[in-house]
Parts: C-alpha cells; sequence; structure tokens
C-alpha cells in the first residue's frame, strides 16, 4: 500500500499540493488531466525518482523521506515504470535493455528477458538498438522491461500513446494478463478515457497539481481485454 499525506512538490509556478491519498494494493488505477495538470510527476514521485517538497509518502510501511541507500534501491526493485520518453538505454541492445533490471536484481538468466520480448510481439529484435526502433517498438521494449522483474508496482505514464490501435489492445490485454496472474497494483496515465474505462478500475482525476475526484469506473470491461478473440468479437457484437 501507497500513502501520501499532503503532498507537496512545486516546480516554479507549477504546485502538486496538498495530495493525500491511500494507493491500494491490487487496484488498478487510471490518472487523468490536462497537460500539465501534474501527472507525470506524481508517478514520478511513487517512483522515487522526484523527492517531495512536503508531506509524507509511506510505500509498505516505510517513509520514503528518510530513506537509507538500500531501502531506496529495495523499494524501486519493486517499481516497473513505463516513462513517457521510454528512457531506453541506446548503446544497450534490446535484450540488453530488457535483461537490466534483472541484472540489478543480481538474476544472470536470460529466459524471462527473451519471455517478455516475445509477450510483446519484439522476438527477433534481441539485438536491435533502441535508436533502431519506432516509437511504438521502443515502447513495448520499456512494457517487457518494465514487467520482467514481476514488480508489486507497474507505473505507466501514456504506455499506449505511441501506439495503433491493435498494439494498444495488445499492450492492455498483457497487463490484464499480467494483473489477473498476481494482482500488482498499476498506475495508467492516459488521455484515452476510453482506454480508462476498458482497463481501470479507479481514476484519479489530477486539476492544475490536485486530484479534484477519484472515481470508481463503471461498466469496466476488463473481461473484454482477458477474452481470446472469437468470445471477444461476440460480446462486442451481442452487449
Ligand atoms: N523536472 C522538472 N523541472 C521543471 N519543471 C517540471 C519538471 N517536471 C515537470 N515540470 C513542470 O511541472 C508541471 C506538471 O508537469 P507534468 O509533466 O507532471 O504534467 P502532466 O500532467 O504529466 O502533463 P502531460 O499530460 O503534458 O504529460 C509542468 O508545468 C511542467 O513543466
Amino acid at each position: 500500500m501507497i500513502q501520501l499525506k499532503k503532498v507537496r512538490k512545486s516546480y516554479g509556478d507549477f504546485h502538486l499540493r496538498d495530495i493525500t491519498l491511500t494507493i491500494n494494493e491490487g487496484v488498478i488505477y487510471g490518472i487523468v488531466g490536462e497537460s500539465g495538470s501534474g501527472k507525470s510527476t506524481l508517478l514520478s514521485i511513487l517512483n522515487l525518482t522526484t523527492p517531495i517538497d512536503e508531506g509524507e509518502l509511506v510505500i509498505d510501511g516505510v517513509h520514503c523521506e528518510t530513506l537509507t541507500n538500500s531501502q531506496q534501491r529495495a523499494l524501486k526493485q519493486e517499481m516497473g515504470m513505463i516513462f513517457q520518453e521510454y528512457h531506453l538505454l541506446n548503446n544497450l541492445t534490446v535484450l540488453e535493455n530488457v535483461r537490466l533490471p534483472l541484472k540489478l536484481k543480481g538474476i544472470k538468466d536470460v529466459t524471462k528477458a527473451i519471455y517478455w520480448l516475445e509477450k510483446v510481439g519484439l522476438s527477433g529484435y534481441d539485438t536491435t538498438y533502441p535508436s533502431q526502433l519506432s516509437g511504438g517498438q521502443k515502447q513495448r521494449v520499456a512494457l517487457a522491461r518494465a514487467l520482467v522483474t514481476k514488480p508489486k508496482y507497474i507505473l505507466l505514464d501514456e504506455a499506449t500513446s505511441a501506439l495503433d490501435e491493435y498494439n494498444a489492445q495488445l499492450i492492455l490485454q498483457v497487463l490484464s494478463e499480467v494483473h489477473a496472474e498476481y494482482q500488482p497494483t498499476i498506475m495508467f496515465v492516459s488521455h484515452d478515457l476510453d482506454k480508462i474505462k476498458i482497463f481501470c478500475q479507479e481514476c484519479l482525476i489530477l486539476d492544475k497539481g490536485s486530484i479534484s475526484h477519484i472515481v470508481t469506473v463503471t461498466h469496466n470491461r476488463k473481461d473484454e481485454l482477458l477474452a481470446s478473440y472469437p468470445e471477444k468479437a461476440f460480446r462486442r457484437l451481442t452487449t
């Protein structure tokens, strides 16, 4: 569980203000809001990339204002993050990028990295470098890298925005399978309300740095993502 109490962060004229929020285990949250409302800032605070100015951030009972380096490393290993700009390492191949979080955990076996590349439709790209990939392919490498260690928290910043509809659905399907398998907590930042509706259970609406609403998503159609194509088509056409 993650708790934020009166969290503040300022960048010049922008203020993320008094964010008080409990992020429960196993829930899929959407985060929406106008451009510049603070969605990425909130995710990077949760990912411990951005330190807060004031307030409290407590992750799994650990107070993050006073973390030791080893506590910070341990918590970060529970976070799988996809950044808006992907943050792939250009001097590493696709496979090496996906392996990186495993290596940081001291795991040498490459099987899981290969499995995840295949899962996001990129088998055969092991020795390719990020600069040779399209934006959508980079996004899928970032997804494989985020999921390879089975993290407890999955933080996704516009993870389907560079993708065509087929690949966006593929990613949401993969994430739904992952959620059905071990119930990680997922934070899904998106401008696409249809995807929020189909994928998320709760949705935070940010407005100029504050949470204006927390909405329970109704008519969630997650089952549809898990269904194989014939059932999916049948349900779409009949309900
Ligand atoms: N590292 C930074 N340094 C300075 N200003 C920043 C930094 N990160 C974010 N900001 C500013 O904070 C504000 C909120 O940015 P943020 O990226 O969190 O918004 P967002 O809701 O994710 O926007 P978008 O939908 O366009 O991605 C913006 O005004 C942005 O310029």
